[in-house]
């Protein structure tokens, strides 16, 4: 497959950082954007062709951390083998963003799920796959990828009522668009296509079996991707998905699937969290107190929002427990968090002494 690199998203923004890499490099270097990861083996498309790359030992050294390693969809710089074998990856070129997420089981380590994003596809099955609290936790995964997200029911046609369901999902995904799609009867499709122009990178998010890899099909017009029907039918119910790669859509459309992820641990800053849940945030500007918790002081907004059957207990309890994770996370990985998180408990037990006194907003 030969293909100019403007189709696979490459801009002027790339050109220059590419340019300034060349000047400070003697090897001959070329672009290319990682297109398949399989395990440890990436796939690069340059201009040319697609080359096997392996991550050049002074880079794999130099990282300071997992973060800093190629991922899919990130844009690098090659050097190309002389004959048939691996081109060697010397740089990743400036991101736009990366998903990430914390590794499952661990507190510190992050893994990368791919960069250069442009739209995040949350894919949640609307079957028995429905958990609105994981949306808002996806949700907040997403928001730090630097992309726009976007809720992708599927399955649609196993629902009876669809409109209320995406009415539902609306009120927890404030300023983000939500789509029923049904890979069977096409419901949706053209919507999820409109969010993804030619040029743009979306990736596709979701649990095993909600149905990625059928709308990867669907919107490539041909059966690339094996689905999960096959490994039911044998009754073994594993995995089908086991690599990620990056698809060019028939409309120009650029398209990650990855393998269905069991969990998403919280990673980046507390901004995913806060854009969210942006709804509890526009309400919390209500309450007496600028530094209110929400934890039954006087005057909180978010508490009559409650009362008042306007905010649903379990969302801001969701909010609640995504605070916390993320706080826990920062005290864990961030030594900088640390001593601020030292500051605050030094002041609390201050102003407990004192006689817990709340700042009045706006003095
Ligand atoms: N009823 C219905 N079933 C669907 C739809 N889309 C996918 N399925 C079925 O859901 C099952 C799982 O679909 P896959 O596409 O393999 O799911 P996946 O998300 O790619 O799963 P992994 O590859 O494990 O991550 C298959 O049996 C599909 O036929 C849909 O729109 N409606
Ligand atoms: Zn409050």
């Amino acid at each position: 497959m030969s293909l100019e690199l403007e189709s696979l998203g490459w801009g002027p923004d790339l050109g220059h950082a590419f340019t300034v890499l060349l000047s400070e490099s003697s090897l001959p270097l070329v672009p290319g954007r990682v297109v398949r990861q399989a395990r440890g083996l990436l796939s690069v498309q340059t201009s040319g062709r697609v080359f096997l790359a392996r991550t050049a030992g002074r880079l794999l050294h130099e990282a300071p951390g997992a973060e800093a390693l190629p991922t899919i969809g990130d844009w690098v710089a090659l050097q190309l083998p002389s004959g048939d074998g691996e081109a060697l990856l010397h740089a990743v070129l400036p991101r736009r963003g990366v998903l990430a997420r914390r590794e499952a089981g661990s507190e510190r380590d992050v893994q990368l799920i791919a960069a250069n994003l442009d739209v995040v596809f949350l894919v949640t099955g609307l079957d028995d796959n429905y958990n609105p609290r994981r949306i808002e936790r996806a949700l907040a995964v997403a928001w730090n990828s630097g992309a726009a997200p976007v809720v992708v029911l599927s399955k649609a046609d196993l629902h009876p009522d669809v409109p209320e369901r995406v009415q539902e999902v609306e009120a927890l995904a404030p300023g983000v668009p939500v789509i029923a799609l049904s890979a069977h009867t096409g419901e949706g499709v053209e919507a999820l296509r409109a969010l993804l122009p030619a040029g743009k990178t979306g990736a596709l998010l979701g649990s095993s079996g909600v149905g990625k890899s059928t709308l990867v099909n669907l919107l490539l017009g041909e059966e690339r991707l094996a689905t999960q029907a096959v490994s039911e039918e044998d009754g073994r119910g594993r995995h089908t998905t086991t690599h990620r790669e990056l698809f060019v859509l028939p409309w120009g459309g650029l398209l990650i699937d990855a393998p269905g992820l069991r969990e998403l641990g919280l990673w980046g800053d507390e901004e995913g969290v806060d854009q969210a849940f942006s709804d509890i945030l526009a309400l919390a500007e209500g309450c007496r107190f600028s530094d209110c918790q929400h934890q039954g002081e006087p005057g909180c907004a978010v508490h009559a929002a409650v009362a008042a059957g306007e905010l649903p207990r379990a969302r801001l309890d969701s909010f609640d427990k995504l605070r916390r994770e993320r706080a826990y996370l920062a005290r864990q990985t961030d030594a900088a968090a640390q001593r601020e998180h030292k500051r605050v408990m030094r002041n609390l037990s201050r102003a407990g002494a004192e006689g817990a006194r709340f700042k009045r907003r706006g003095g």
